[in-house]
């Protein structure tokens, strides 16, 4: 962001819209919208207001595209996600993602020349590599072929040792399927050694349990990594990767799997990481990186004890968080999102208050502000995080707190002190994720109280709504055939839909603040997220910048 000196950041005044209303930027999380039937959830459950908002098709109320390339990933077959989905919402426009850099520097070979490849290569000749990821397919993280490429590559450029430190997946991709993707990874690694590389995975655990934690809700999860991939230690030991997933399967599911350590015949660790060797971070998306990224990297770190602390030479897949310049070297620039909605509209004297859970916090926040940490301007603005419950899968509180964020955002809107009050209600998305179908009705329903909570408050003020979503989850809950038929596995069990969906999502405006002749524009048919920006800004008093994707809304004459 640091071009901010040359930037002309006055925003036009809008021709027809005035300045001054109170707005509520609503997002709900994991949110789309989906034929009905009883594998959506938000159809089954009460959802008095967001029905309500669907009355006002199509002048208030329309779809958008929240996946593929309307939101930077490299195709229509990629689901959405927070990131992107934040990014696209915040930045009004349409970047490349960490996905599809990662796939241009990995085709054309650049990934090899860059400085964090160069830097890590020093350590190639007496030390161990060391890959730790999110071994999946499910391309919101990282990718499989991905770190396939890079493990071809570094062994290529001289890498003589490798240890992957793995996990797995069962929240982008089904539950269940990591050990094929483990089978996989050991095929591969079993072609290395052939070829005279010692490869070898390492550690292991369930994402969600292990290493993957993001916005600090539960260090105790990077610790758990920490253990396994650096010190060598876990309460599971296993000669082999393939045999440990599949046990520890018998009590977790592969978002939980408990840490795990490879061990050789005399019970010693094979790839715990020691002083001279290299480290690489495979996963693109910064979020769930950015804790074991502090771990790795700062000397003064106090969130838990490391025991030791190796002196490698650690890089990203990408940079993680621009403003912190975390971690310092990274194989892949990351998307250079700059000239966000938010930094613009405090340059134009928009008070700002945004908020979310802490599981949330972040892409309200971080992501939406072009993954950068902090404030543009702490006088402006002003940012809530509530705690998010620890250590509990969401099906089990599947209300979270959406009425604890519904009540700040009222106190927010009712205190007159903003003009833009953004929240995220995470339900939809962290309940869909855990696959329990009734607890994700629950959670529709209070996401849904909560948007409610926050039109009373705007209608109070005689403000202006904007309720959207970041990508679909729990409009759709089983996997499906081509015909959109469910799929059962062989033993005749439902496939149960972990993950996000390729689904648009709602947009809606009302409010008694919105001036009269505001409708949404019929001349924008494929609108995304990175339309959303514009129109923000519009119903703030103000014209988008130019290369802004164009505003969903117009004003007509009554
Ligand atoms: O939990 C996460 O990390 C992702 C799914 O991998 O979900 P979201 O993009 O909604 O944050
Ligand atoms: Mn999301
Ligand atoms: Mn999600």
């Amino acid at each position: 962001m640091g071009t901010s000196g040359q930037v002309s950041w006055k925003l036009a005044d809008h021709p027809k819209l005035p300045k001054g209303k109170p707005i509520a930027v609503v997002v709900l999380d994991g949110w789309g919208e989906n034929k009905p039937d009883e594998f959506n959830c938000i159809h089954v459950a009460q959802t008095p207001t967001m029905d309500s908002l669907k009355q006002g098709a199509p002048e208030k109320w329309r779809l958008i595209r929240a996946h593929g390339t309307a939101v930077g990933l490299p195709t229509e077959d990629d689901m959405g996600n927070s990131e992107v989905g934040h990014n696209a919402l915040g930045a009004g426009r349409i970047f490349a993602q960490g996905a599809k850099l990662v796939d241009l520097a990995l085709a054309s070979g650049k990934i090899y020349e860059g400085e964090g490849f160069k830097y890590i290569r020093k350590s190639f000749e007496k030390g161990t590599l060391h890959l730790i990821g999110l071994l999946s397919d499910g391309g919101v993280h990282s990718r499989l072929d991905q770190l396939q490429l890079l493990l071809k590559g570094a062994s290529e450029c001289g890498a003589k040792r490798i240890r992957v430190h793995i996990l797995t997946d069962g929240r982008d991709v089904l539950d269940g399927s990591s050990v094929g993707f483990v089978e996989t990874l050991e095929n591969d690694l079993t072609n290395l050694r052939e070829k005279g590389v010692d490869a070898r995975i390492a550690s292991g655990g369930g994402r969600m349990y292990v290493t993957m934690d993001r916005y600090e809700n539960d260090w105790n999860v990077v610790k758990r990594g920490w253990d396994a991939q650096v010190l060598g230690e876990a309460p599971h030991k296993f000669t082999n990767a393939v045999e440990a997933v599949k046990k520890l399967r018998e009590n977790a599911n592969d978002q939980y799997l408990p840490a795990f350590v490879i061990v050789d015949e005399n019970e010693k660790a094979v790839g715990p990481i020691v002083d001279g060797d290299a480290v690489v971070t495979f996963n693109f998306r910064a979020d769930r990186m950015v804790m074991i990224a502090k771990a790795l990297e700062y000397q003064d770190f106090d969130k838990f004890d490391r025991v030791r602390f190796p002196k490698i030479r650690y890089a990203g897949m990408l940079q993680y968080d621009g403003e912190l310049k975390l971690p310092s070297h990274y194989l892949v620039s990351p998307p250079e999102i700059d000239r966000t909605s938010g930094e613009y509209l405090v340059h134009n004297g928009i008070r700002t208050f945004a908020c979310s859970e802490t599981v949330k916090f972040g892409h309200v926040t971080f992501f939406w502000n072009g993954n950068r940490s902090g404030y543009f301007n702490p006088e402006m603005e002003e940012y809530v995080e509530i705690p998010s419950d620890v250590g509990i899968t969401f099906n089990v509180q599947p209300k979270m707190k959406a009425l604890e964020i519904g009540e700040k955002a009222r106190d927010a809107i009712l205190s007159r002190k903003f003009d833009q009050v953004r929240v995220n209600i995470p339900n939809g998305d962290m309940v869909g994720h855990t696959g329990d179908i009734q607890a994700t009705i629950v959670a529709c329903k209070a996401a849904d109280e909560a948007v409610k909570m926050i039109l009373d408050a705007i209608e109070q003020v005689g403000g202006i709504y904007v309720v959207t979503a970041d990508h679909g989850n729990a409009e759709d809950m089983v996997k499906r055939n081509k015909s959109g038929q469910p799929v059962y596995d062989k033993n005749g069990n439902l496939q149960i839909l972990t993950s996000h969906t390729c689904q648009p999502v709602p947009i809606a405006i009302g409010g008694t603040g919105l001036a009269p002749g505001v409708r949404f524009r019929n001349d924008v048919p494929d609108g995304g997220l990175a339309n959303v920006a514009a129109t923000v800004m519009n119903l703030h008093g103000y014209v988008a910048p130019n290369d802004y994707e164009p505003t969903l809304i117009e004003v007509v004459d009554n």
